[in-house]
């Protein structure tokens, strides 16, 4: 019997480990009389190994596997079924006040128990996403040098010019690496320049990938690209783990960048997938065209959080029985979010007959400058449909005032931006009108749940980007939505990855939001909640990520022709994969 078939995890979930050791021991539930290994049955496997973070099953080794790999009585007798050892965990994680510390324990679990760090994960979503992601992870990025471990992904500096191939073929696992995510820590969540410390991001994402579509960890790699970080108060932390120079710019960074990206694939082959993450807004845009017939890459805060955003207006479509192209709809923001978000919006818009003029029509920009009019000079190429011939103002309730607006999207990482006025002012026109904060992490929201519910009496139709708790208004309670990519990114990897598709077009952005907007029940809708809640994140992956590799199969994106044939079977693979943790 080979180390990994008798080392049976057999945790999956539900099941009990310790049916192995009945027949070889009295036990009482959590106890067990254990008797002698029998040396001529042993398997020698250095103990490191049995120990590591991939196999270590901490009190669920079995009696027989402590005796044949020679580890019994490194541990006590107690034998842990599944749910004790997830008892013992869920335990523990809840013993620290703080979200910081649950952080800090998560990240002792994964690099001592990997396996167990997931199933615990996935099981839990509810309670760990808020940890693991935003917003305690934002929290934690501002701290990631006085936290950081050990290994978790590599860092490319900019002194690695030439030699980033070397660097990435130092990844124990690059045999089985097929995606990557990629940070340069530029604009990490509403918390701008964390330099290196944006590695933290780039693990929760991938975490995401495993915990919520099954994709096995050892395929994942996180990067960070340090190139400098014009954070002052970094170059000054001594706990910081960075470069402490200013960032590369101009051609210089973009060589770099062609230089990583050439490297991934000559290292893990041409069809990883790269995923773009936290990248200021400018440069996110820029390698999204760059690299778009050369590579199979996504930009996540463009194209993930534009699926999710279409998502939610298709369920605003849902409750008010009105087409989305008779709202008024004003973005405030015009960074990678908002002009995502636009840009699907106006995809939809125009697959169902609409000119581009009229498609952006209804749609209004505000940024720091304030509103986009025609006057204003240079405007990027993705806005200048949507800029008015109007009155320039400086002022959100102004606009609003004016324009009257159904919804309302905040992607500026200005908390308090949509005052009771802007919200009253909305209320007063709309009979549901839909306001989203998409800005991370919570202190960052354009304005909280209570605010938008109270304000507008309880009409809105409230999402934001951070999990916000129920609110109880009028003897009603109110579940406010989550608007954030993690509904969309997982199911878009997963489905790629399983088919082996070469590039990642923007139909399957479309198709995954509209597959979103489906998600939630009608009472679910009417009740003011237009996303899925996220301990059924696992299932929007799954759904999602089926329909997914169909469409790309069907259009001929899929890297292998025989899968076509097959391509019911993309439902077979994503259940293999999804039950793989
Ligand atoms: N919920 C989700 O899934 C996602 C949320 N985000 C969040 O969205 C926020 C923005 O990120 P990016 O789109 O990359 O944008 P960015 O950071 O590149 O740009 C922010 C935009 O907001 C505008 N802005 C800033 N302060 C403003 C103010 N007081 N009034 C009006 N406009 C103002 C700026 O002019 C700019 O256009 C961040 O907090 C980020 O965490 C980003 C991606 C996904
Ligand atoms: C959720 C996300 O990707 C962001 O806030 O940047
Ligand atoms: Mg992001």
């Amino acid at each position: 019997m080979s180390f990994f078939r008798l080392l049976n995890f057999g945790i999956t979930r539900g099941s009990s480990i310790s049916k192995t050791h009945q027949s070889n021991c009295e036990c009482s539930p959590n106890l067990i009389k254990i008797r002698p290994s029998s040396s001529h049955d042993t398997i020698r496997v250095p103990i490191e190994v049995v120990f590591s973070d991939k196999c270590n099953k901490a009190l669920a080794f079995t009696l027989e596997e402590r005796q044949r790999l020679c580890i019994h009585g490194l541990m006590p007798a107690c034998v842990r079924t599944y749910d004790e050892q997830m008892l013992a965990i869920e335990s523990n994680f809840h013993s620290f006040e703080s979200n910081v510390g649950r952080y800090r324990y998560l990240r002792a679990l994964r690099q001592g128990y990997e396996r167990l760090y997931f199933q615990f994960v996935s099981k839990n979503v509810h309670a760990v996403l808020p940890i693991i992601y935003t917003p305690t992870v934002g929290l934690a990025c501002t701290v990631y040098g006085m936290l950081y471990r050990g290994m978790t992904g590599i860092h490319i500096t900019k002194h690695d010019r030439g030699h980033m191939k070397q660097i990435l073929s130092n990844w124990p696992m690059r045999r089985s690496v097929k995606a990557i995510c990629v940070t340069d820590g530029q604009r990490i969540l509403g918390l701008g320049d964390l330099g290196a410390n944006g590695m933290g991001i780039a693990v929760g994402k991938m975490e995401l990938y495993t915990a919520l579509a099954g994709i096995p960890p050892s395929m994942l790699l996180p990067i960070c690209l340090d190139v400098g970080t014009n954070n002052k108060s970094l170059h000054e932390d001594p706990l910081y783990i960075g470069l402490r120079d200013e960032r590369l710019k101009g051609d210089e960074y973009v060589c770099f960048v062609d230089e990583f990206m050439e490297a991934v694939v000559s290292t893990f082959g041409d069809q990883t997938l790269i995923h773009f993450e936290d990248f200021a807004t400018p440069n996110a845009f820029m390698f999204l065209n760059r690299y778009q017939h050369c590579y199979c890459h996504f930009n996540d805060d463009i194209q993930g959080t534009a699926a999710v955003g279409l998502g939610g207006l298709l369920g605003i479509q849902r409750i008010t029985k009105k087409p989305l192209e008779e709202h008024v709809i004003v973005f405030a923001g015009a960074g990678s979010a908002a002009m995502g978000i636009a840009y699907l919006l106006k995809m939809e818009l125009m697959s169902r007959g609409l000119s581009e003029a009229d498609a952006a029509k209804n749609i209004y920009f505000y940024d720091q400058d304030g509103v986009l009019t025609t006057a204003r000079k240079s405007i990027p190429d993705i806005l200048c449909v949507f800029a008015k011939n109007m009155k320039e103002t400086k002022s959100l309730e102004t606009l609003v005032e004016q324009v009257k607006p159904s919804i309302i999207m905040g992607a500026t990482s200005a908390p308090g931006l949509f005052t009771e006025k802007i919200i009253r002012t909305m209320a007063a026109s709309h009979e549901r009108p839909g306001i989203f904060a998409f800005s991370n992490p919570t202190i960052k929201s354009e304005c909280t749940a209570e605010q938008a519910y109270k304000f507008s009496d309880g009409k809105a139709i409230y999402s934001a980007g951070s999990p916000f708790p129920p609110v109880e208004f009028n003897g009603k309670r109110l579940t406010p939505g989550q608007a954030n990519n993690c509904f969309a990114f997982p199911a878009l990897v997963l489905a790629t990855m399983t088919v082996l598709a070469t590039r990642m077009p923007d139909e399957i952005f479309l198709l995954a939001a509209h597959e979103l907007a489906e998600f939630p029940t009608n009472e679910e809708m009417q009740s003011g909640r237009i996303y899925p809640l996220v301990k059924q994140a696992n299932e929007v992956a799954y759904k999602i990520g089926v329909k997914v590799a169909k469409y790309l199969i069907e259009n001929g994106e899929s890297l292998h022709l025989h899968i076509c044939a097959y391509y019911y079977l993309s439902n077979w693979l994503i259940k293999v994969m999804l039950s793989a943790i």
